[in-house]
């Protein structure tokens, strides 16, 4: 080119060529001001969209825009993003936004604006960015929202199946951080307005209590965590048959056996908080289903003591004296009324727990197949309940102490609870010293228990009738219904000469 055109020429042609730019640009400045004096604001943004159409080559792209608000209330989409892309932040990311309260245990990782996260889902590429723009309206505020581009190909993929499964991972990583919370109605209110849900107060649930941590018969551990699993997949299966999606369970046994560590494993297990309900604190029945219908889904309504709520609902809970006219306006079968009823079919993935001392004193009604679904008796300590306390407590995870043995022998005649043994075996850190104190301790129990039995024969040598209806006894406690006791009581008050016999203590 240079061989072609002199210096004076390049330079004379370059002079024209700023001089025609010039009056272009001067013209255009023209003819837009003159446009935005003479065309109104709304046609001349539609004229603008319109020609901005026609000059964009066609993107095969589509591009889903994610507002952070639906109007007033929160776009459960953006949360559920949010969330979601806080685990598939890459190495390339520039910004990010790290923030925790006082009560989170873990930062909150997040995209900052502008910045652009790839996912892949199947063979579909998608591309998030989020995006902040001021508000339209003066003082409006920051507006956010998510842009989720991909090609215009995958649009059924994405809204049928992508942003639900974005939807369902963000619930699990949101229970994974959950932190439980304990609700209960005498609790002093927390500061968090968050946190107050009608008349219920909460604290955050601290409870160490796992599965893990529980001595119980194995078996029955793995039925309760099978029928919690079942329970949670069910939510077709309840819509199907027409049940409300609620759980019930019964925890009977005697004191300290871990029946309320039990709802705390539940609710470590599941995630699920726990509603306190003390009975003590409700008035009426009205009073009731207001306090319940202000629990919230995925919880634990737990009624402790049922049994000892006698005084509180006027009449007793029991067999006797139903008729006895109410002192306050809370009935049981406002109670059952509205487990069964109006609360249950509000909410979703609901368990009502109650538990007992005396699973004999309650009232049938309580008891009928249907109102709580699942029986679980809490028994005194057995070996395997031993071993695991022993592992957990004293870090012995050898099978062959040389304790075992006598410890198991004296479990099998006496009758320990696994809080009495939990207690002994805190008593100390040398592990051989904890077991001798608990060889000893189960001694001491086990002698006690024969005094009373030898006291409640009048002292002397136990005759051998006393002594039958002694194993008698024994074994109707240790089965596990209501209706095999009654069979064995008629089946032996048959055979045997009854009337002097102690089976007539058993009240059922
Ligand atoms: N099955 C168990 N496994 C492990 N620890 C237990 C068990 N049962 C009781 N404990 C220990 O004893 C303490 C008291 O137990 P818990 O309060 O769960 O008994 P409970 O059956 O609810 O008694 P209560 O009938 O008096 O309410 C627990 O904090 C725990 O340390
Ligand atoms: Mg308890």
């Amino acid at each position: 080119m240079a061989s072609m055109f002199s210096s004076s020429e390049i330079s004379k042609t370059t002079s024209t060529l700023f001089s025609a730019y010039a009056s272009f640009a001067g013209s255009m400045m023209l003819v837009r001001s003159m446009a935005n004096e003479l065309i109104p604001h709304q046609l001349r943004s539609y004229l603008f969209t319109t020609l901005r159409y026609f000059f964009t080559p066609l993107s095969p792209n589509l591009t889903l825009a994610i507002d952070e608000k639906c109007g007033m209330t929160k776009n459960q989409v953006y949360e559920a993003a949010e969330l979601y892309l806080s685990t598939k932040i890459s190495p390339k990311t520039e910004r990010l936004n790290v923030s925790k309260t006082r009560k989170q245990k873990h930062f909150t990782i997040a995209i900052e604006k502008g910045e652009t996260v790839v996912d892949q889902f199947e063979d579909v590429k998608l591309t998030w960015r989020l995006v902040c723009t001021e508000g339209q309206k003066p003082h409006s505020g920051e507006k956010r929202l998510f842009e989720l581009s991909f090609n215009k190909k995958h649009r059924e993929k994405v809204l049928g199946f992508y942003l639900p499964y974005v939807l369902v991972k963000a619930e699990e990583i949101r229970n994974q951080d959950r932190m439980i919370k304990l609700y209960s109605r005498q609790c002093p209110f927390s500061d968090d307005d968050h946190d107050r849900r009608g008349s219920w107060g909460s604290i955050i649930l601290e409870h160490p209590a796992t599965f893990d941590t529980l001595a119980m018969d194995p078996d029955l551990k793995k039925m309760i965590i099978d029928d919690l699993e079942r329970f949670l997949r069910r939510k077709e299966f309840y819509k199907k048959v027409g049940k409300a999606w609620k759980r019930g369970y019964l925890l009977f046994g005697p004191p300290g056996t871990g029946k309320s560590s039990l709802v705390a494993a539940m609710a470590n297990y599941l995630k699920f908080d726990i509603y306190d309900l003390g009975l003590s604190s409700v008035r009426s029945d009205a009073e009731l289903r207001r306090t319940l219908l202000s629990t919230s889904n995925r919880s634990i309504l737990l009624i402790e003591d049922i049994d000892c709520s006698s005084e509180v609902l006027g009449r007793q809970i029991g067999k006797k004296n139903k008729q006895e006219p109410a002192k306050s306006g809370l009935t049981l079968s406002g109670i059952l009324n509205c487990i069964d009823g109006l609360w249950s079919s509000c909410g979703d993935e609901r368990i009502i727990v109650f538990t007992t001392n005396y699973k004999d004193r309650l009232d049938p009604a309580l008891l009928r197949p249907g109102r709580m679904d699942m029986h679980i008796h809490m028994s005194y300590c057995t070996t395997d309940g031993f071993r695991l306390l022993a592992s957990n407590y004293l870090d012995i995870s050898s099978k062959h102490n040389p304790f075992f043995g006598e410890i198991d022998g004296l479990l099998k005649s006496t009758e320990a609870t696994p809080a009495e043994l939990a207690e002994e075996l805190m008593k100390t850190d040398d592990a051989d010293f904890a077991l001798q104190g608990l060889v000893s301790f189960l001694k001491r129990k086990r002698d006690e228990d024969n005094e009373t039995k030898n006291k409640a024969t009048d002292g002397g040598e136990v005759p051998p009738s006393i002594r039958r209806l002694n194993d008698i006894v024994s074994r109707i406690k240790r089965l596990k219904t209501d209706g095999d006791k009654r069979k064995i009581m008629t089946t032996k008050r048959k055979r045997m000469a009854n009337g002097r016999s102690g089976l007539r203590r058993i009240q059922y």
